[in-house]
């Protein structure tokens, strides 16, 4: 699909040619594009922007007539563009989807807290229906505890882990069977390299697809923003005046992507169009087929293996049973258990341990810090 300009009759009065928009020749630039480096105006910038997104949506067939798509909402900047920009292609284009936000409350005190009521005001703001579903009430844990009782260190591991589930339980609810999800270029390329770095050739080939579906879940996920960079979003949301929360997270981002972060800002400096090179790059990367594993002996089948990441493998050689349900929570998993158990198991498992130590000489906070100290995951 072809960009045209968005029409304007007025044209500015002293206004060097070289300071026009290099889209329409007729409005002042006011932007760089960092995608590109174009320069151009305000109005340009937004069409050029959401019809990049459209032409994402249409060329890879995201939604279909009459479907309900939730939104997962963090209150962020991508989530907060997309939902904005989807429910204005959806009336423009006439996707004919319902659009529903969908936000998890992974209960961190001083900030999802407040990113929630940033949500709770965009409801108001794009007359969007809004569902909230916590850790809390799926896993009577809230990210806090788990912090308190696992340590900062692999926090990210639960909550991606817990997360992801949370979505696809929420959407049930909903009766919803695709959630999109604010993921932009800089997010996949920041992935690709990080799986290239780490020579995680298994999660490699799946970075940089737009479509995700769990093995035995109903649930599928899409990116519309996989082309959409980051500067740009939040050029995006700056321009429009979205109302969006800007805070980090209060415990820190998972360490190596910070580094894989920091490698992709640095080429992006150098070359802007890195970032969709290293997506392309990926896509073309193709595996060779998996050997088929031979099956293990029977008697190891129940045994308890506790992983680095802190979660309990109740059950190492359980199979992957497409369209199974998990053996604790009755969730959909393609395994026995599914991983949010196993990490519920290995929370459980420490929590016990620091309530039978508190009896011994050492009282109070510094028994607990100490016993904190000792865990190993
Ligand atoms: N608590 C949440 N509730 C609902 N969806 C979420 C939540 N956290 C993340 N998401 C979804 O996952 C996407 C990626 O989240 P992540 O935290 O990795 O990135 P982000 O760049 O901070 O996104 P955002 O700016 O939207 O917060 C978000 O854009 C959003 O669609």
């Amino acid at each position: 699909m072809s960009f045209k300009p968005p029409s304007d009759t007025k044209k500015p009065k002293n206004v060097k040619v070289s300071q026009l928009c290099e889209l329409c020749h007729s409005r002042k630039a006011l932007i760089k594009r960092p995608k590109n480096m174009q320069k151009i105006c305000k109005l340009c910038f937004f069409h050029v922007f959401e019809t990049e997104i459209h032409n994402t949506i249409v060329s890879n067939s995201l939604f279909a007539v009459g479907e309900k798509v939730a939104v997962g909402a963090s209150g962020g900047k991508d989530s907060t563009v997309l939902a904005y920009v989807l429910k204005l292609l959806n009336e423009r284009y006439h996707y004919g989807i319902d659009i529903v936000l969908l936000s998890i409350d992974e209960g961190i005190v001083g900030y999802r807290d407040d990113s929630l009521a940033t949500v709770k005001r965009n409801k108001e703001q794009y007359q969007l229906p809004l569902e909230i579903v916590s850790y809390r009430e799926l896993y009577d844990w809230t990210m806090d505890e788990i912090v308190a009782c696992a340590g900062v260190r692999n926090s990210c591991t639960y909550c991606g882990v817990f997360r992801r589930q949370a979505l696809d339980r929420g959407a049930a609810k909903l009766g919803i069977k695709h959630v999109v999800t604010g993921h932009n270029a800089d997010d996949m390329a920041e992935t690709v390299l990080m799986n290239i770095l780490r020579g995680d050739v298994a999660r490699l080939e799946k970075s940089t697809s737009i479509i995700t579906q769990s093995a035995g879940s109903p649930v599928k996920r899409s990116k519309p923003f996989k082309f959409s960079y980051q500067k740009e979003i939040v050029l995006y949301a700056h321009y429009k005046k979205l109302d969006y929360f800007s805070t980090e997270c209060t415990y820190a981002p998972e360490a190596f992507r910070g580094t894989a972060r920091e490698l992709m800002k640095n080429l992006e400096a150098v070359r802007p169009s890195c970032i969709i090179d290293i997506i392309q790059s990926g896509e073309m990367l193709r595996l060779k087929p998996k050997k088929v594993k031979k099956a293990p002996p029977a008697q190891a089948a129940d045994a308890v293996e506790v992983r680095s990441d802190g979660s309990v493998l109740l059950n190492r050689h359980s199979g992957f049973i497409d369209g199974n349900r998990c053996e604790r929570c009755g969730y959909l998993s393609s395994n026995k258990i599914c991983k949010a158990c196993m990490l519920l198991e290995g929370l459980q498992q420490n929590r016990a341990k620091i309530l039978l130590d508190t009896d011994s000489s050492i009282a109070g906070a510094a028994k607990l810090t100490r016993t904190l100290e000792k865990l190993t995951f």
